[in-house]
């Protein structure tokens, strides 16, 4: 099916200015700023309750910031700014499809609600389908859909009305990984279409393998923005090493911190122990030895290169997954 012209990559899709929320006592965010151009996929990536959902809820105009400030393109986001939200596709975590419905009906009745004209309607229902692979089951009840299939049409939703910006909060989260791939290669083909794209993950695979450009956030903040490799650089190259295993963890754990070459050990429940050391290859037989000795029985041991979960580890003293 032939593709629609990409709009031109120029200009900004998006600014988020010092973006502060609080609720209560917390900061849930705290200060942050980021642009997304068109045809660029921005990835905010931090662990559970990092502020993830509650920022792209402000940059949809679900909620206003309590300072800062939101453009889409150059219109300012406010509560009833239909100008700026017209030019979003917010795709959240939660499911807004009807079971009874299939995917087509479905598509067809959030296109009208979403003012799509019939003839224009037909032809995005059809390219929507197509580009999430939903196609052959379109004629389905999406009842009998998987999670991962009903997750891709919440997407497919999302997109009807050709946004030039598509928020997708985690949207892998517990779907198989046929769904998985085919929304992560549907972004893929979005971006290089010209949309751009501000995508929530704690999975930093993803955001290496989709991502132009990454925020990371911890506690509100962001960490440190930059490509793939800008982060990387943060790091100062150090290597990772994971330990798992039984027996006395935290004791290894404290051991393994006296270790020269070792700058961080965090972890010490069953995901193991996850170490940041200067030089791996070298320091591997030491470092096991010194857990075995400190009472940890070692079962398996991986030496990974810097990737995104060292340089989350590099600048907050966590790990990604803890
Ligand atoms: N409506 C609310 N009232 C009070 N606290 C909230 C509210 N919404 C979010 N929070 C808190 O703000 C912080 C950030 O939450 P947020 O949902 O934005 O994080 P997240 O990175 O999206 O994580 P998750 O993937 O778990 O949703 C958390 O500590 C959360 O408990």
């Amino acid at each position: 099916m032939e593709r629609e012209p990409a709009p031109p990559l120029t200009g900004t899709a998006l600014t988020a200015r010092n973006l502060v929320k609080r609720f209560g006592d917390l900061t849930a965010v705290d200060d942050v700023s980021f642009q997304i151009r068109p045809g660029e996929t921005y990835g905010l990536l931090g662990p559970n309750g990092a502020g993830k959902t509650t920022i792209i809820s402000m940059v949809a105009g679900l909620f206003p910031p309590d300072s800062g400030s939101v453009d889409v393109t150059d219109i300012r986001m406010g509560p009833s700014s239909l100008g700026a939200k017209r030019h979003i596709g917010l795709v959240p975590q939660e499911l807004a499809i009807y079971p009874d419905l299939t995917a087509e009906e479905n598509l067809n009745f959030f296109g009208r609600l979403q003012g799509l004209r019939r003839k224009d309607l037909k032809s995005r229902v059809a390219l929507v389908l197509d580009l999430l692979g939903l196609g052959e089951r379109a004629r389905e009840q999406t009842k009998k859909y998987s999670g991962g299939m009903k997750r891709r049409l919440n997407i497919g939703v999302g997109l009807l009305h050709r946004p030039l910006l598509l928020i997708l909060d985690e949207p892998t989260v517990g779907v198989d990984p046929q769904s998985r791939n085919s929304i992560l290669e549907a972004v893929a083909q979005l971006s290089t279409e010209g949309t751009a794209v501000l995508y929530t993950t704690h999975y930093m695979e993803e955001a290496e393998r989709l991502c132009d450009r990454i925020a990371i956030l911890d506690q509100g903040k962001v960490q440190a923005e930059g490509t793939r490799d800008e982060l990387i650089t943060l790091t100062g190259g150090v290597d990772r090493i994971n330990l798992i295993g039984t027996g006395r963890m935290v004791a290894a754990a404290e051991s393994l911190r006296t270790v020269p070459g070792v700058q961080q050990v965090s972890g010490g429940g069953l995901s193991g122990l996850t170490l940041t050391v200067t030089d791996g290859p070298a320091l591997l037989a030491s470092i096991i030895t010194n857990a075995a000795t400190a009472g940890m029985a070692v079962t398996s041991v991986e030496l990974t290169r810097p990737d995104l979960e060292s340089v989350f580890l590099h600048l907050t003293g966590k790990a990604l997954r803890d």
